[in-house]
């Protein structure tokens, strides 16, 4: 399990989450929702140990994580940011490799090769696998990614906003993929979306936060409630049910009368 006991993260005065308590755990998908600059991005590096609690514990098994020397802690990670730009002057296959970098020596071993090729094949991008990571599209880039955060094979997997790039199968393909490893290896998955139809799809569990502060912590049935979504975006929406019994929301649109009053004028 990763727990947060009543964990607050600070920057100067800012705070950025406040007493947060939340269990994850193993081979469970838990999607991290709300509005904008609502400590979606924070929470991700206060577990990774990138900012680091205020007040409070994280504790993985049972172990707290530790103030300092924090290596051994992250290696158990695979950690995918958000909008990493990747203008790198490497290959795929080495952005890749990186994902290893903590085990690598002067020398790649075919079997580290192998694994690297074979995350590329798992997301469709082994054909360019020499071509430099710069001249790839913004989803391309987003796939390579997480090809090296798969490579890692971590305990616990973060991801920032993986699919914002994506088009509707390359969405699919990298949460269907996701789904399957976290249910195979029994990773704690940790993932941020926008698309609550996505979150509603593939969490387990989902995590809501506003201004910082844990509104929800449940399956996206007990979760996701019309309230809930007005309460937290300020848009009206409707709930439905898709042909799984997933919850599946849709904001009311505004329905403006300009066509019409164009039609009018032209009358
Ligand atoms: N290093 C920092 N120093 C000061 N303030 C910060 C820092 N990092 C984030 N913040 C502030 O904390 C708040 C939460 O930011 P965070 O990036 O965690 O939000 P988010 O929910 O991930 O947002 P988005 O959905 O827009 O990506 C924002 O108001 C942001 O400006």
């Amino acid at each position: 399990m990763l727990e947060l006991d009543d964990v607050t993260v600070k920057v100067g005065p800012q705070v950025l989450a406040r007493n947060l308590s939340v269990a994850l755990a193993p081979g469970e998908i838990n999607v991290v929702i709300g509005p904008n600059g609502t400590g979606k991005t924070s929470l991700l590096r206060t577990l990774f140990g990138e900012l680091q609690p205020a007040a409070g514990q994280i504790r993985l098994n049972g172990q707290a994580m530790p103030r300092h020397h924090l290596g051994p802690w992250r290696k158990q990670f695979g950690y995918m940011p958000q909008d990493t730009g990747l203008d790198l002057d490497l290959s795929v296959l080495e952005v890749v490799l990186m994902g290893k970098l903590d085990h690598l020596g002067m020398h790649v071993d075919d079997a580290t090769l192998m694994e690297a090729l074979e995350a590329l094949r798992a997301v469709g991008l082994v054909a360019l696998a020499d071509r430099a990571v710069h001249s790839l599209s913004g989803g391309q880039r987003q796939m390579v990614l997480f090809a090296q955060v798969l490579l890692r094979a971590p305990r616990i997997m973060l991801l920032d906003e993986p699919v914002s790039a994506l088009d509707l199968k390359h969405q699919v393909l990298l949460l269907d993929l996701l789904h399957r490893q976290t249910r195979k290896n029994g990773w704690i998955t940790v993932v941020v979306l926008h698309d609550l139809n996505l979150a509603a799809q593939y969490g387990d569990r989902l995590v809501v936060l506003a201004h910082g502060t844990l509104q929800a912590f449940g399956t996206p049935a007990d979760v996701l409630t019309a309230e809930l979504v007005q309460r937290l975006y300020g848009v009206a929406v409707d709930v439905g049910h898709d042909r799984f019994g997933d919850p599946h929301i849709r904001p009311i649109r505004e329905r403006s009368l300009h066509p019409v009053s164009l039609q009018q004028e032209a009358a």
